[in-house]
């Protein structure tokens, strides 16, 4: 099944949305066990030849490159539906397509906040020299964060589509109120679930099995860590992307089923649009 199999369904994207909770908290788990690493992140300290960027921009594009699955496109005119109605990114942008094939905007905001904040958050440790594998894990992170995030476009859809609040949102994005329409795509009472359940995952996932039999679990990340952070970066990134989908949703015509289709091989793998 699919989102786009009948109507595309809120309570179905949620359901996505909370199975990704899994893989971004587990992935932010791996990340906080090594050091901070800064300097994989500062640009031409490691002397690659003809790279002028960073270790995690040569890491993540070169890792790409081995992926046949990350299609990059050679005109905006190939890019699917969802991704016309963002604006057309094109190629060779200066940060890795892991994260291009959405908005570009978004993408960086994710990386700045992810190297600038997030990471500094749950690194307790500098430096310990494990750059390779500190470049992994953040490009999982990156992934898994970007899948997310750009997850707010279906949810958009979803909102939109929905007959309650159709008339209303195309109103408001006739005169493009972009507070109303923020303020109408948010949902608080979903947030303050999604936070009290992200904290428990947290708690859940990062006991320390070996320490099992000690009276209290010893646990490798503190778990207020996690609402913190979707609260302070991934749940506004999603709803910028919620609110840039619905700024432009009536400057597009409505989805062909060959949109459909391209949509659902198109940047983010096939397989994550399904349940
Ligand atoms: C994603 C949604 O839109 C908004 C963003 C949320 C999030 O990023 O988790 C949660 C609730 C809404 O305020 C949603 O309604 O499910």
């Amino acid at each position: 099944m699919n989102f786009f199999e009948g109507e595309m369904s809120l309570e179905k994207v949620r359901q996505t949305l909370i199975r990704l909770e899994d893989t971004i908290i587990f992935q932010l788990i791996e990340r906080s066990q090594f050091g901070r690493n800064k300097i994989i992140y500062e640009n031409n300290k490691f002397g690659f030849k003809d790279f002028k960027g960073s270790f995690l921009e040569y890491y993540v594009r070169e890792r790409e490159n081995l992926d046949s699955s990350i299609r990059r496109y050679d005109s905006p005119d190939e890019l699917p539906f969802f991704d016309k109605i963002q604006k057309p990114i094109l190629p060779n942008l200066d940060y890795p397509s892991v994260l291009h094939p959405n908005n570009i905007n978004v993408n960086k905001k994710i990386w700045d906040s992810y190297i600038n904040n997030i990471v500094p958050r749950i690194c307790t440790i500098d430096d310990d020299s494990n750059y390779g594998s500190s470049a992994t894990i953040d490009t999982a992170c990156l992934q898994a964060l970007s899948r997310r995030i750009h997850f707010g476009k279906f949810v958009a859809e979803a909102k939109f589509t929905d007959p309650k609040y159709h008339d209303e949102y195309v109103k408001l994005i006739t005169n493009q109120e972009k507070d109303k329409i923020y303020e109408l795509l948010t949902n608080k009472d979903v947030e303050k679930k999604l936070l009290a359940r992200v904290e428990k995952k947290a708690r859940t996932f990062g006991q320390d099995i070996e320490f099992q039999d000690k009276e209290i679990p010893h646990l490798k990340i503190q778990p207020t860590l996690i609402p913190e952070l979707y609260n302070d970066f991934i749940m506004p990134l999603t709803k910028e992307v919620e609110l840039e989908y619905l700024l432009n949703r009536l400057n597009t015509p409505n989805m062909t089923e060959k949109d459909k289709e391209g949509h659902l091989h198109s940047s983010i793998l096939k397989e994550d649009y399904k349940i």
